[in-house]
């Protein structure tokens, strides 16, 4: 690769010789191999600075860098590598690795999904709604990579959007099978950290901003400011005009064309009429292009208007509405978000991975429309997140259920039981007969179970999707459906044996 084109590629001078081609893009050394740039990070634990060598050693012909220092010190011990001091390695991280994988230039439309909650399921509503239209499409985000056909084998080192190289590398595979658009789950950290910096997208959605991260963020507004950079990097924006924390941010200073949805009479998208019941919700929409009755196969108001959200991504992409709308019955939520599981017992169970306290009121208001006997819940507190939370949750369930079980999720390093004390903080009467607590989740589900009787309704929420917990530092295999098999399994033998 010439001197000049990096230089102008990432605003810095080469020290050294020009590199030969550079075929990958890693920030972590032990991923070098020969032919590797290999950026140095800054993180929790670790600087990246600290392994130029080792990536030196596994075959990286670039190294960039932001210590000057270190970087001149190296480049003196290596005459034959290059190396370039740079002034922020997340943005030369982001415009490095859309130029190394850009190698096929088939053209392809980029969708981002940002909010607080239900980036997950719009996500998977675009995806599956623009696959059933034909138009080939991938999508990236907590529920894993996947081409227009199935989940892919990607590793996802990061749970919901990948760094910068990952996601270069998944977009040039995408437009390698020539497939027409992808859809990228925009969390604020990974804005914040540039992983999507040199990505101009076609759609920018928004759903809602409540608080969240703020352990990494440090205030609200900084977490509005976060999710707020997407749109500045986008031709087209979908917003939730009920949302009155950052919508009106968008609307303000978006400069290109923008539609709004929700209830609010001036929504472009505009919901009415939304009626509950056990196959689905039904509603009325409408838009300048007319009104038009819908039933759909998703539960909970707020899931109408993640639907709303991305009818209305799909047509900032050019689709028609009634088209968008003749294809409603192929959408599919993802694993998780109100799945319901029938057949196991003479009551029903709903897993739902509301984690905050908003997401959390919304999955209860939904799920007190189905008809039921008692209410079992059981609600979480994070370990790995900010511990205001935690409360939080205790005074939204509270007076909503007839049962609630708590536990934890992601527990990292965090004490167990002082996370649970934490969030029986919240309730008013914390000794309750009907509040229950457990240390483990496995525990927990089994216990809320147990309590129920034939046409109870048990809500299980919290993390128990995507395929681990996080145990001090390590990622620990974990199964939702696994343990609440487990709980009939061991009924079923200890009947057999009683
Ligand atoms: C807590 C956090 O932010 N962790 C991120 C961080 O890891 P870290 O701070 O532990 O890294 P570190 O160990 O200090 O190492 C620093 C650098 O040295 C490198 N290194 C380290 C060791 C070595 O031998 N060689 C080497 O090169 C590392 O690869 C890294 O680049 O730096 C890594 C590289 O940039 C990130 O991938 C990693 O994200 C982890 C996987 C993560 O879980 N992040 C979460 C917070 C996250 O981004 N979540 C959001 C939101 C999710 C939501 O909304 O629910 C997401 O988008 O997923
Ligand atoms: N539009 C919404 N408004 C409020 N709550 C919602 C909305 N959509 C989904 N939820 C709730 O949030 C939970 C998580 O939904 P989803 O996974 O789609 O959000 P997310 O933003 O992707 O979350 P995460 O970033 O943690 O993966 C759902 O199970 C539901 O309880």
């Amino acid at each position: 690769m010439k001197k000049n084109d990096l230089n102008l590629l990432l605003g810095s001078e080469v020290i050294g010789p020009s590199p030969p081609p550079i075929s990958s893009v890693v920030y972590d050394s032990r991923e070098a191999e020969s032919g590797s740039a290999f950026v140095c990070l800054t993180g929790e634990n670790q600087d990246g600075h600290a392994f130029i060598e080792q990536a030196i050693h596994k075959g990286a012909v670039f190294i960039a860098g932001t210590n000057k220092e270190i970087i001149h010190t190296y480049s003196s011990r290596y005459p034959s590598t290059s190396f370039m001091i740079v002034q922020d390695s997340r943005l030369a991280l982001a415009k490095l690795s859309s130029h190394v994988y850009s190698m096929y230039d088939h053209p392809l439309y980029k969708v981002g999904v940002t909010g607080t909650n239900g980036k997950t399921t719009v996500t998977s509503f675009i995806y599956s709604l623009l696959n059933a239209l034909q138009f080939q499409t991938g999508s990236i985000g907590t529920a894993g990579i996947w081409d227009d056909q199935e989940k892919t084998d990607f590793k996802q080192t990061v749970p919901t959007t990948p760094e910068a190289p990952e996601l270069h590398k998944v977009m040039q595979h995408f437009r390698k099978k020539e497939m027409k658009a992808v859809v990228i789950e925009s969390t604020s950290i990974a804005i914040e950290q540039k992983r999507l910096a040199s990505i101009n997208f076609d759609v920018a959605v928004h759903t809602n901003l409540t608080p969240e991260h703020l352990e990494f963020h440090g205030s609200m507004e900084a977490y509005k400011q976060a999710k707020l950079k997407l749109f500045d990097q986008s031709d087209r924006a979908v917003v939730n005009i009920d949302d009155p924390l950052m919508a009106c941010d968008i609307i303000k200073n978006f400069k290109g064309h923008l539609v709004t949805y929700g209830s609010h009479e001036m929504a472009d998208f505009q919901v009415t009429d939304v009626q509950s019941s056990i196959d689905g919700t039904s509603f009325v929409l409408h838009t300048s292009r007319g009104t038009f009755s819908i039933k759909a196969p998703v539960y909970g108001e707020y899931n109408v208007h993640n639907l709303l959200a991305a009818i209305a991504a799909c047509h900032q992409l050019g689709f028609s509405i009634q088209t968008i709308l003749s294809v409603l019955s192929a959408i599919k939520s993802p694993e998780g978000r109100f799945q319901r599981i029938e057949n196991l017992a003479p009551y029903q169970i709903v897993l739902d991975y509301a984690h905050t306290p908003d997401a959390l009121g919304n999955v209860l208001q939904a799920v007190k429309k189905i008809p039921h006997q008692r209410l079992i819940v059981m609600i979480t507190g994070i370990g790995l997140r900010d511990p205001n939370k935690r409360p939080l949750m205790a005074e939204v369930v509270e007076g909503e259920a007839d049962e609630v079980v708590v536990s934890v999720d992601q527990p990292g390093f965090a004490n167990r039981q002082e996370v649970i004390d934490d969030v029986l903080q919240g309730f008013e009467d914390p000794l309750a007969p009907c509040i229950h607590s457990k240390l483990h989740r496995e525990e927990a589900i089994h216990h809320a179970l147990s309590l129920a009787q034939p046409d109870d309704i048990v809500l299980l929420t919290g993390i128990g999707f995507g395929g681990y917990q996080i145990i001090e530092d390590q990622k620990v295999p974990y199964s939702e459906l696994n343990v609440i098999d487990h709980y009939f399994e061991t009924k079923k033998t200890y009947k057999q044996t009683v």
